[in-house]
């Protein structure tokens, strides 16, 4: 655990942090055994296999169910916008939060199809009349420009992180099995790179893409407004809390909170595209156990999160070259995540069938 520091609402967060245990190593020997004596090859179904032990840990017991799930969209808007760094103007941040609530844009009908509710939060849009469906937690209109300084101040990060945190819990307690994460927030992209840059060191024209579709002379310019917002705000890469406050945004501090929160509190967590992805690599520099809880929906096209998942050792359950955020790939990801624990709860096992478990060639055996 990273200290934080600075700002209300801190002690509650270093309580969550501590909160975060690591996963239960007995109920996950319990559900590879259950596994490996269902009636197909070992290891065969790969990653859904890795699932359900993943579960089991989180979940302390090795029958882990996903019936409940939920989407929350932290929605926030960014004044680095000014600087020409996305494909589309910053209205479409309110617009996209009115065709959220109802139920129109690519998440609601991705989510409808899994079965999961979707949450949207105002942390901190321009937005001056929030439909009433949205939950309102808005901290600022919008960040500051962080081509010319820090985009929000620690204590509003700290604050952003608390709504997250409070957000886990509610949905915590409402009984939800299973949450994704998604964000809608014109110019988020930028703050998404430039965190990435900082904590992994890769050089930002490697990380830096296209985000909602800027041509080459816009990513030219983009890269050179993160270039300018590390230099100018000098970050420190060992503390996620100046990082965040300095190149990150409101909406992505909301979803540290929420990752935070829901290892806390025991809960799966499937990250999105690049977005959430630099949240959760923040979530990890704050408390790295917290990465034990996360699941990796999908690879996005934007370069960043290759680089994300890398250093987060997530491997996607996905990659449709998708680059739209909103939480859809988790959606996606969550009828995969339901088929997984499917399979220990349905599928035969050898006995049941009267043959060996294990044939005498069988490649992992030989490799024991
Ligand atoms: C209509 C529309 C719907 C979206 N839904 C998610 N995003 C995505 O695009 C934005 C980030 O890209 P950039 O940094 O290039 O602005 C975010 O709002 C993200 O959620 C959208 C973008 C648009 C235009
Ligand atoms: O990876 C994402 O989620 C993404 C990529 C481009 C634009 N918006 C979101």
């Amino acid at each position: 655990m990273r200290r934080l520091s600075g700002g209300n609402h801190l002690e509650k967060i270093m309580q969550v942090i501590q909160d975060i245990k690591p996963l239960d190593i007995r109920s996950m020997e319990e559900m590879r055994n259950c596994l490996n004596n269902l009636t197909k090859p070992l290891g065969s179904l790969g990653m859904l296999e890795e699932l359900p032990i993943t579960l089991s840990g989180i979940a302390g017991h090795a029958a882990p169910k996903v019936d409940r799930k939920a989407i929350v969209v932290m929605c926030g808007d960014h004044g680095v916008v000014k600087e020409g760094v996305s494909a589309y103007p910053q209205a479409v941040t309110g617009l996209m939060m009115d065709n959220f609530v109802r139920g129109k844009a690519a998440i609601n009908v991705l989510a409808r199809q899994a079965g999961a509710e979707v949450q949207v939060i105002d942390i901190g849009s321009m937005l001056e009349e929030v439909p009433k469906e949205i939950i309102k937690k808005k901290v600022r209109y919008g960040t500051d420009n962080m081509a010319i300084g820090p985009a929000m101040s620690k204590e509003e990060a700290v604050q952003g992180i608390h709504i997250g945190i409070e957000t886990a819990f509610d949905l915590a307690d409402q009984g939800i099995d299973l949450l994704g994460i998604g964000e809608m927030g014109i110019g988020n992209t930028t703050p998404a790179s430039a965190m990435t840059a900082v904590f992994t060191s890769i050089s930002i024209s490697q990380l830096t893409g296209r985000g909602t579709g800027i041509n080459a002379a816009g990513l030219d310019k983009k890269i050179e407004v993160i270039e300018r917002a590390i230099k100018g705000n000098n970050p420190n890469p060992m503390d996620p809390l100046d990082v965040l406050c300095k190149v990150g945004g409101f909406e992505i501090a909301g979803l540290v909170g929420v990752l935070l929160g829901a290892a806390a509190r025991r809960i799966p967590v499937v990250i999105d595209g690049v977005i959430s992805g630099a949240a959760a690599l923040a979530a990890y520099r704050i408390e790295p156990l917290s990465r034990d809880y996360m699941i990796a929906s999908h690879l996005s096209a934007e370069p960043a999160h290759q680089f994300i998942l890398n250093e987060l050792e997530l491997k996607p359950l996905l990659n449709l070259e998708m680059r739209l955020g909103e939480g859809t790939g988790a959606a996606l990801a969550f009828p995969l995540i339901e088929s997984s624990t499917r399979i220990f709860r349905e599928m035969a096992t050898f006995e049941e069938l009267g043959i060996p478990a294990h044939v005498e060639n069988s490649k992992e055996k030989n490799e024991a």
